[in-house]
């Protein structure tokens, strides 16, 4: 399954998806018949669908398809790349931003591409933890670089609709490997350049 521009669904998931939501909006006490909730259950299939497209996508070779041989060795930082995502036990969004720094070792990869290497595994279902190392993993794998560290900030949804209920508390996650584990110069580098506001 592709989502790219043109946002196609899997025909036969859709229609399964589409008679188990409105099981649930029936369960949950509303009118599934009622105008307004007509099309609801087909919304909700594809919105779902669209927003855990991240199953279908591999992000080893998002990053291959703009890797250039590249001789440089200073670092390279993407920072405040929007992010949302699901949390894995109540379904809910989690969202934020994430920052993203390696060291190349002879390959550069397109920064857009760091930035849909985020999404591939935002649109899961998730714990924060997982889609800060998964998005490290990926990168080590495509680029072996000297150096990557990836640090994610986010709010989440069931610690604030629900649940304990608190509005202002921000997670943050890290994931460090190589120069930038190792080395606490460069990683303090790194912390200061994405803590830098350049706005
Ligand atoms: N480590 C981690 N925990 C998360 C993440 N997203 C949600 N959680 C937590 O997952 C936990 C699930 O705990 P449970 O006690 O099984 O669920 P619960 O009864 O709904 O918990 P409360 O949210 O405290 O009401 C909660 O503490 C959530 O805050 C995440 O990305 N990482
Ligand atoms: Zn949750």
């Amino acid at each position: 399954m592709a989502y790219h521009k043109s946002e196609h669904y899997d025909l036969e998931i859709t229609e399964e998806l589409t008679g188990k939501y409105k099981d649930i909006i029936t369960l949950l006490g509303e009118n599934a018949q009622r105008e307004g909730l007509l099309k609801t259950p087909e919304r909700m299939a594809k919105a779902m669908q669209f927003m855990t497209q991240g199953y279908h996508q591999d992000a080893v070779t998002i990053l291959n398809s703009a890797r250039f041989e590249e001789h440089v060795s200073e670092m390279v930082i993407v920072k405040d790349i929007e992010l949302y995502s699901m949390c894995e036990h109540h379904l809910v969004p989690f969202y934020g931003k994430a920052h993203i720094a390696y060291i190349p070792n002879g390959y550069i990869t397109g920064l857009s591409k760091l930035a849909r290497v985020v999404d591939v595994f935002a649109r899961r279902l998730q714990v924060q933890e997982r889609l800060t190392t998964q998005i490290l993993e990926a990168i080590k794998e495509s680029l072996n670089p000297m150096g990557i560290a990836v640090v994610i900030e986010a709010k989440h949804l069931c610690m604030m609709m629900r649940g304990v209920q608190k509005q202002n508390s921000v997670t943050t996650t890290s994931a460090f490997d190589g120069e930038l584990l190792n080395n606490s110069i460069t990683r303090s580098e790194f912390l200061k350049l994405i803590s830098a506001d350049l706005s």
